[in-house]
Parts: structure tokens; sequence; C-alpha cells
């Protein structure tokens, strides 16, 4: 294999970690995974959320999404991967004790689905915050429609130690204080990702095809597979192209990711511009709230990039606020589809690969990115989402067409050089065979997970929906098989109740009206300066 140039600046920055593996053992991440609740025949379910699960409001690792049926589980933010996904794994073991005939749907794409109107916004009570969830959700429902909300994702949350840093910044002489010093290496690692994030689709991307009723009649450029099911016979991920959980109405919002500032301004731009056809609509239509507001963003929560730079909020506080305040703690990578050959959606390779790949993008010199390079990022991107599979497929880095495989393989090569530094560190080969097994993915598109989906469906004769409803069933035995211990069980079951008391205490001790509550919420960020 030809040795791949690494820029000076990671050279100098393997050697320094090098001479501090302990670091690499003190990374953290969580996982939010999405998905719908569905009735036996693969429907969307129309029951609330099952109240054994808690309250959606204040239930930390089991809450609701965009829908009442849109379930959404988050895990603590460990060290060791093995452990998210432990977590992850039990928490879908005590949520299949709570659902009856229902299932928990295996795809990223939705189910069948019923008009919009009937697709259930998840309520979350009477308290303003639970009113304002709502609304915000209404919201979102006349700004991109409820159906595109069905859909579900694997949100992946990582970070480096905070010693890390402080190290960084001195082996470099920055004069950048270590906050900011941290901040700055936040967005230089989300420079990276927009250059070769494509690399993610094409690896785990797994939304091929989806039920020809996601697209409600709208014109498509797709091909029907069969009566139900339409698809591309390159495409990794439907979900993240033009067709799936992305918005024209933010195309012109990609914050430039030079410094925080920027970032966050880009944001509140957004958060604090009208935008016309959504002034035309209000916030109220009949007295209603339908609303937040009627700007370009109704909160910065609305955003749909790729990657967010994340700072743990406190109680009330938003996360510009947050992030203004305390700088870049995490980053959460929001662009993966869920695998449903997976029982949990993703696995402990996929993690130690991201590990790796993340690691890359925070170490590896970032320039700056131009208003081309921008563009090339995006363009490479969908061409990814959409044909990443099809033979002799180029892409484009620094204005020239370079083969995906080529620019693939050498990708792979760099990280190779932080997946050793973590198998070192961790006294495993664990990450170097999570390499070895994306490598072989780039080698065979076959390996990929979209090209499994297809496959299987084809080699079935199934629909789209045929297919995630059995691999919904084979998932849910899994789970049904190994019930959590009794203590486990209680556990989970305590978490759920005491959920259900804070919100009720949340919405006996409510004072103030909502109208007020929701101007002092757009409020609070106009006053920050960056
Ligand atoms: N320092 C950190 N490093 C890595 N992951 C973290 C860190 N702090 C929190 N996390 C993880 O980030 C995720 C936060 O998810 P959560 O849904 O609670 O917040 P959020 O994503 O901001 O909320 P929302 O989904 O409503 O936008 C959790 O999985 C948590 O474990
Ligand atoms: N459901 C969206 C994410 C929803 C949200 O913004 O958190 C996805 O597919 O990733
Ligand atoms: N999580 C999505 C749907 S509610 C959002 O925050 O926009």
């Amino acid at each position: 294999m030809k040795e791949y140039i690494l820029s000076e600046l990671l050279n100098r920055r393997l050697s320094l970690l090098g001479a501090n593996l302990p670091l690499l053992k003190q990374c953290l991440h969580g996982i939010e995974r999405e998905c719908l609740r569905v009735t036996d025949e693969g429907r969307l379910a129309q029951t609330p959320h099952p109240e054994a699960l808690g309250s959606a409001l204040t239930n930390e690792q089991i809450t609701t999404d965009y829908s009442e049926s849109l379930l959404e589980f988050i895990t603590p933010a460990l060290a060791d991967p093995a452990k998210v996904l432990e977590s992850l794994e039990e928490t879908h073991r005590f949520v299949y004790s709570k659902l009856g005939d229902e299932y928990l749907w295996s795809p990223s794409m939705p189910c069948t689905l019923p008009a919009e109107e009937d697709i259930p916004i998840a309520e979350y009570g009477s308290s303003n915050i639970g009113k304002l969830k709502h609304v915000y959700r209404k919201g979102l429902a006349l700004r991109y429609g409820r159906t595109m909300q069905c859909i579900a994702g694997i949100h992946y949350n990582f970070s480096l130690p905070e010693a890390l840093w402080p190290l960084l910044r001195e082996a470099e002489g920055s004069t950048e204080n270590d906050r900011d010093y941290q901040s700055s290496a936040y967005i230089a690692l989300i420079r990276n990702f927009r250059r070769y994030s494509w690399l993610l689709m094409y690896l785990f991307g797994a939304s091929p095809a989806l039920d020809k009723g996601f697209l409600r009649g709208r014109p498509h450029q797709l091909e029907e597979l069969d009566a139900e099911t339409l698809f591309l016979p390159y495409a990794t991920s439907l979900r993240m192209s033009d067709l799936g959980y992305q918005s024209n109405a933010q195309a012109g919002l990609t914050p430039c990711y030079n410094n925080l500032a920027s970032y966050t301004d880009s944001l509140r731009k957004a958060v604090g511009t009208p935008y016309p056809p959504y002034v035309e609509i209000g916030t109220h239509v009949d007295g209603e709230w339908v609303q937040l507001n009627t700007n370009i963003l109704q909160i910065e929560n609305e955003y749909y990039s790729n990657i967010r730079p994340k700072r743990v909020t406190y109680t009330g506080e938003r996360p510009i606020q947050a992030l203004t305040s305390r700088g870049v703690q995490y980053v959460e990578v929001r662009c993966l589809d869920i695998n449903p050959f997976l029982p949990v959606g993703i696995d402990l390779t996929e993690a130690r690969f991201l590990d790796a790949f993340l690691l890359f993008c925070a170490l590896e010199d970032s320039p700056q990115l131009d208003n081309g390079e921008c563009g090339q990022c995006t363009s490479n991107f969908l061409t990814v989402v959409k044909e990443g599979r099809r033979p002799g497929l180029e892409l484009h880095r620094n204005g020239q067409p370079i083969s995906l495989k080529d620019w693939a393989s050498e990708l792979i090569e760099r990280i190779r050089k932080l997946a050793n530094l973590l198998d070192q560190a961790q006294g495993s080969d664990e990450h170097a065979k999570a390499l070895d097994a994306q490598q072989a993915k780039v080698d065979d598109t076959s390996l990929t997970p979209s090209a499994q989906v297809l496959a299987r469906m084809t080699e079935h004769d199934e629909s789209f929906v045929q297919f995630s409803l059995r691999q919904s069933r084979v998932h849910a035995k899994t789970f049904r098989e190994q019930p959590l211990s009794n203590e486990k069980q209680q556990a989970f079951e305590t978490l759920a109740r005491e959920s259900l008391a804070r919100q009720s205490e949340l919405e006996r001790d409510e004072v103030g009206d909502f109208d007020l509550f929701v101007g002092a919420y757009q409020a609070s960020i106009l006053a920050i300066s960056s």
C-alpha cells in the first residue's frame, strides 16, 4: 500500500498523542437512536407514548422525537463505546417489555404512513416547556410536512478528553485561551467532517429505497423496484438526499465553520430573520399557535446539519447560549442511517470506525473553507448519497476529479494512523479491524449496507415495507428472548415512574402564561453578544 503523505501538523500531533496514550481511553461517546412504533402490519402506531416508558418530557433515556409514535433512545456519555451499545441494547429490551403487540420499525425511512394530518405530533403535557415543544413541532409540520419528520436517524455524539487540548495548545504555541482553543479545535473537526463525511455515507448509508407513499405524489427521479417501492440502484442514503431529512428553506444557511462565533452568528441570524413564506402564515391561525415564530428557523434545533458543535445546556438554557458562554464540548454526528440488519441500528465496528474517523477529522490539518470548497463538500456528499456505489464514480477534490475508490482508500490509510493509536491505548486491534471491514466495502460495494438492503429485497422479492417489517420482527424476537434482569427492569421502571412524577410537578408548579414564556424564550438569545 502506498505510504500516504500526512500533514506535518498531524504527524506532530500523532507523536504527541503517542506520548500520552492514556488520553485516548478517555474520549466520550453517546448515542441517540430514533425509531417509529408500528402495528404488526407495519402501519404507524396511533397509540399514545406508552405510559410505562415514562414521560417523554422528562425521561432522559426514553423520549419522543417529532411524532408521538417516533421514539428516541438516548444513552449516557461513556468512555467505552461497547458500554454505550450495551446501554442502548438494554433500553431496547426494556421498551419491548412495554410495547404490547407493537414493533420498533427497523430502518430510517418510514413505514406505510397515514394521511399527513393523521401523523400524531408528539405531546409533552401542559407545562409551558411542554407546550413550546409541541408548538415547535406544529411549526415543523407546516414548514417541512409531518411525513419528512417521521424519518429516523442515529446521532453519534463524540468528544476528545478535555486534558488533550491544553497539551496541543502549548505544543503549538497558540495564543487562544483553553476554552477558545478547544472550540476552535472542534470547529476545525467540523470543517474536516464537511470535507470527508461523504465516506460515512458510502460505508454506512442504509436507505437506498423507500415506500412510494413517503413522496406523497411529489415529482422525483427515483426508479420503481415494485408497485410500492422506489429506489436508486447506486444510492446509499436517500434519507440524507434532497428527498429526505433536508430542507430547501435552509439551503442558504450552511454557516461557515471558520470559527465558533461565525457559526453561532449564522444560527442566531437564522432564528431572528423572518422568512416571507412563514410570515404569510403567521404564528397563529384561528387563534391557535401554529409555529413559535416566522423566522427561517424557529429555534436552533431546527437547523438540520449533518454535524453540530454541542455543549450540554442547563435547564431552560438554549444551545446557542451554552455554546457562546462555555464553548464547544462535543460534536453530534447526525447523518447516520439506521442499519436495519442491526438490532439497535449501529454496531461496535461502526462505532470504532467513527471514533478513528472523528479523531482524524479533529487532528488532521483543517484549513478554512472558502466558498468554492464549501460547495464542493456539499456536492460530493449529495453525489454519494444518490449514487455512491456507481462503478467508476468520481468525486471532486481541490477542483480535480478523483475516483471515490481511490480517495476512500487513501483516507482509510490516513485514518489508520489514528486507529493504531487507539488500539495501542486500548491494547486491542479492534480499530484496525474496523478499518479493514470498511476497506473491504470500498473494494466490493456489495458489502455496503445499502447494497445489502437492495440485495435482500430482491432475493426475497419483498417491497421496502415487507423487508423492513420482517427485520423489525427478527429484532423484536431477539430482544424479547433476552428480557432484562429483574434488577435492571426495575431500574428502568423506577426511572419511568420518577419521570412521570417530575412532569406532574412541573405542571402543578407552572406559573406565567404561555405567550409570555414563548416571548422570553425567543428573547433569550437575542441579547447574547458572541
Ligand atoms: N461530552 C460529551 N461527549 C460525548 N457525548 C456527550 C457528551 N455530553 C453529552 N453527550 C451525549 O450527547 C447526547 C445528548 O443527547 P440529548 O438528546 O440528551 O441532547 P440533545 O441532542 O442536545 O437534544 P435534542 O436531541 O433534543 O437536540 C447523549 O447521548 C449524551 O450521552
Ligand atoms: N429524525 C431526524 C433527526 C431529528 C432531530 O433533528 O433530532 C433524523 O433522521 O436524523
Ligand atoms: N428532532 C427534530 C424533529 S422534532 C428537530 O428538533 O427538529
